[in-house]
């Protein structure tokens, strides 16, 4: 099974990618989604971020209050890495069990959709990695409409991540989403047959 690593800075459109390259029959797994499920209540990783913060970062139920997590880690690097310490082995250990079972169900290509795909150094578990490009003030924009964030807090998020252009320097395929809908939708297209259809059957 050949694994492709999509990655890209916050908002920058890897979601909106991955959506379509599904469409045409890809197998995707998305690593934000992973995380939401390692915390649902019940799981240890909720625990130990209510052990670690305090019950401020849950909500009256139980649940995770995401924004009130959001707004300590994102404004406090070393709160982040102590979260991503919780979290990212859990999620690396989903992502693995996912792929295996897309193995064993015979899947020729897999899309592991994941923003800190080089922060977190899991290049070394996909054979290749795309990048989804934006320019920053786009990125701003998009981010802010998207999360409802003020420029502030926008720019906080975007600063907790490698910088997009460095991340678009590493990319095997850089996919540029500075343009419109369409424009993505025939990028992922066009890679879709040139890059994943055409060499299946050649
Ligand atoms: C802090 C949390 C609760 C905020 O939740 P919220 O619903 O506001 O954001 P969401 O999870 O949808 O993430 C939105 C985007 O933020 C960025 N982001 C999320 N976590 C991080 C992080 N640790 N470092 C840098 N950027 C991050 C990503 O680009 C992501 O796509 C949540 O992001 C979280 O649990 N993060 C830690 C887990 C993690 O590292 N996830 C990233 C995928 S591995
Ligand atoms: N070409 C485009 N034109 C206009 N808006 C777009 C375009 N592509 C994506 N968007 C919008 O930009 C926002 C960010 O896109 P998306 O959620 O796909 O990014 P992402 O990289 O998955 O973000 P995150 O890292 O936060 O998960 C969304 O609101 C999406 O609808």
């Amino acid at each position: 099974m050949r694994i492709i690593g999509l990655t890209g800075g916050i908002a920058s459109g890897k979601t909106s990618a991955a959506q379509l390259f599904e469409k045409l029959g890809a197998a995707v797994i998305d690593a934000d989604q992973l995380a939401r499920e390692v915390v649902q209540p019940g799981e240890e990783a909720l625990a130990r971020i209510a052990e670690t913060f305090g019950d401020k970062v849950l909500n009256p139920d139980g649940t995770l209050n995401r924004a009130a997590l959001g707004g300590i880690v994102f404004a406090d690097p070393s709160a982040r890495r102590t979260l991503e310490g919780i979290t990212h082995p859990a999620i690396k250990k989903r992502a693995e069990e996912k792929l295996r079972r897309l193995r064993e169900a015979g899947t020729g290509t897999a899309f592991y959709v994941a923003p800190l795909l080089f922060e977190a150094g899991i290049t070394s578990r996909v054979h290749e990695v795309w990048v989804v490009y934006l320019d920053r003030e786009t990125q701003i924009e998009r981010l802010m409409v998207r999360d409802g964030l003020s420029r502030e807090a926008a720019l906080s998020r975007i600063a907790s991540q490698m910088p997009m252009e460095e991340k678009k320097k590493l990319g095997k395929i850089v996919i540029d989403n500075r343009g419109s809908r369409e424009d993505l939708e025939a990028q992922v297209l066009k890679l879709w047959r040139e890059e994943i259809a055409d060499r299946r059957q050649g």
